[in-house]
């Protein structure tokens, strides 16, 4: 982990650089196999599974009895944490339920808005490194609050052809009934075209590696939609002397023990801080079964002194952190001022981890500095706002003159016909 001193505003941007490739360098390899799938659907699939993930597929699809044997491999420990877990999301996702909403915009003219669930959803669950089935938790279970017909799970396939047994019971446990065992590129180009065994869909969630991202940013191009792009993991930690520094290394590698591409970040306006994260850093990594990943992380990865906490906020927002972890004795004053970042951790006793698996919300997040302009995965997600009018003959009688007008100054006669000859009728 690099360390700057107050560095220049003018510097931030080279300073705070990602390490992940972006659209423009995987677009061709995405396109060509995009293009493979859509011509030659699953054998185009089965082609990169071998390629990608190293294993020879007959069947993708996940069977009753691969699901029964997943509910026999989890022990009741990891049940029990899975159910306190689900109970946690449930309740922060239901509880964003939004009512109708109706006015009467004028005498007579009726409008409302109500939400629908969108029908057919994918739900991208990674298992390159890590099989995150917590990702499950966070996609499957406001797909089912809002009411989602069809869902369907793509997760890849490990060398024995087989997906993580934690993925395949929270699936079941979610009510997801359709797994199939396709990652990468190829899973998103199946559920964006449809083959015989991954159904097509209107819009593909989760997070994943770069060329999972990039995928799904592509898929947009053939009308499908996507939640965001939510890539390799990040986290921007303020702290100060007030800040615990093995707490605030802790957090810094949850994050990084992700990829090799995830990327961490300490912004702070104390020295001493700065080394003692250094040293703990270095103790806390030697211990970790993935510090081979996490060390490439640190590579990526920057710690900032600033001079004081107005300096720092600006530096935040102009970064747009996946994950914003405050740690300071100015805490209300970041949360206040906030206006970047896809999931804030207030407090020393606030790990990310928690929001990562249990605290009830969602850790499926805008990545890159997306967090300017998506919102993480939340039940509207999965939802769509259908409007709705219904006018009166008192209501047309009001407000036909201004639709007329404006219809004739855009030289739009037939949209002025259209009032003209029902306000004809009620004279
Ligand atoms: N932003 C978020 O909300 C969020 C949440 C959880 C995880 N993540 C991120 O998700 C990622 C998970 O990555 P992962 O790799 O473990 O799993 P993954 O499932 O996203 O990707 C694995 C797939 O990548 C494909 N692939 C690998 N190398 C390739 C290559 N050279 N060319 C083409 N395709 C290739 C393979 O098909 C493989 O199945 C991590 O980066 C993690 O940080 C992000
Ligand atoms: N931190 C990840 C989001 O960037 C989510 C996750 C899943 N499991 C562990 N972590
Ligand atoms: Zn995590």
């Amino acid at each position: 982990m690099k360390t700057i001193l107050n560095p220049a505003k003018s510097a931030w941007k080279t300073i705070l650089e990602r390490p992940t490739k972006t659209v423009d360098d995987i677009e061709k390899t995405v396109l060509q196999i995009f293009d493979d799938v859509q011509k030659n659907g699953d054998t185009a699939v089965d082609k990169y599974t071998s390629l990608f993930d190293g294993v020879q597929l007959k069947d993708k699809l996940v069977t009753t009895t691969e699901i029964e044997e997943a509910i026999q491999a989890i022990s009741p420990e990891l049940k029990e944490a899975i159910r306190v877990a689900h109970q946690n999301i449930w309740l922060f996702h239901k509880s964003q339920k939004t009512e109708k909403v109706a006015v009467e915009t004028f005498r007579g003219v009726f409008c409302w808005q109500e939400k629908r669930p969108i029908q057919k959803v994918g739900l991208y669950i990674p298992g390159g490194t890590a099989p995150l089935f917590s990702t499950v938790l966070m996609l499957a279970i406001p797909a089912q609050i809002a009411g989602c017909k069809e869902i369907v799970l793509c997760s890849p396939p490990n060398k024995e052809g087989k997906i993580h047994p934690a993925i395949l019971y929270t699936a079941h446990l979610c009510g997801v009934t359709k797994i199939v065992k396709v990652g990468g590129i190829q899973a998103i180009a199946g559920l964006t075209f449809g083959t015989n065994d991954i159904p097509q869909v209107y819009k593909i969630f989760g997070p994943g590696n770069q060329f999972v991202t990039v995928a799904k940013q592509l898929a947009t191009k053939y009308g499908v939609a996507i939640d965001m792009p939510a890539g390799p993991s990040e986290l921007l930690v303020v702290a100060d002397d007030s800040a615990n520094a093995s707490y605030v290394a802790a957090d810094l590698l949850s994050q990084a023990e992700h990829g090799i591409d995830s990327q961490v970040v300490l912004v702070t306006t104390s020295k001493v801080l700065i080394e003692e994260v250094s040293s703990e850093i270095s103790k806390q990594i030697a211990q970790l079964p993935r510090k081979e990943i996490a060390a490439k992380a640190m590579e990526n990865s920057v710690a900032i002194f600033v001079e004081n906490d107005a300096i720092a906020l600006d530096l935040i927002n102009e970064y747009g952190p996946e994950h914003f972890i405050v740690a300071t004795n100015n805490n209300a004053f970041y949360v206040d001022n906030i206006a970047n970042a896809g999931s804030v951790f207030i407090g020393n006793y606030t790990p990310e981890s928690a929001g990562d698996y249990a605290s009830g919300t969602n850790h499926t997040l805008p990545t890159n500095g997306f967090s300017k302009a998506y919102s993480g995965v939340n039940l509207d997600s999965f939802l769509k706002s259908i409007t709705f009018q219904e006018i009166t003959k008192v209501g047309i009688q009001g407000l036909g003159k201004q639709i007329e007008i404006m219809a004739e100054t855009e030289g739009l006669q037939a949209h002025k016909n259209a009032v003209t000859l029902r306000l004809n009728d009620l004279k």
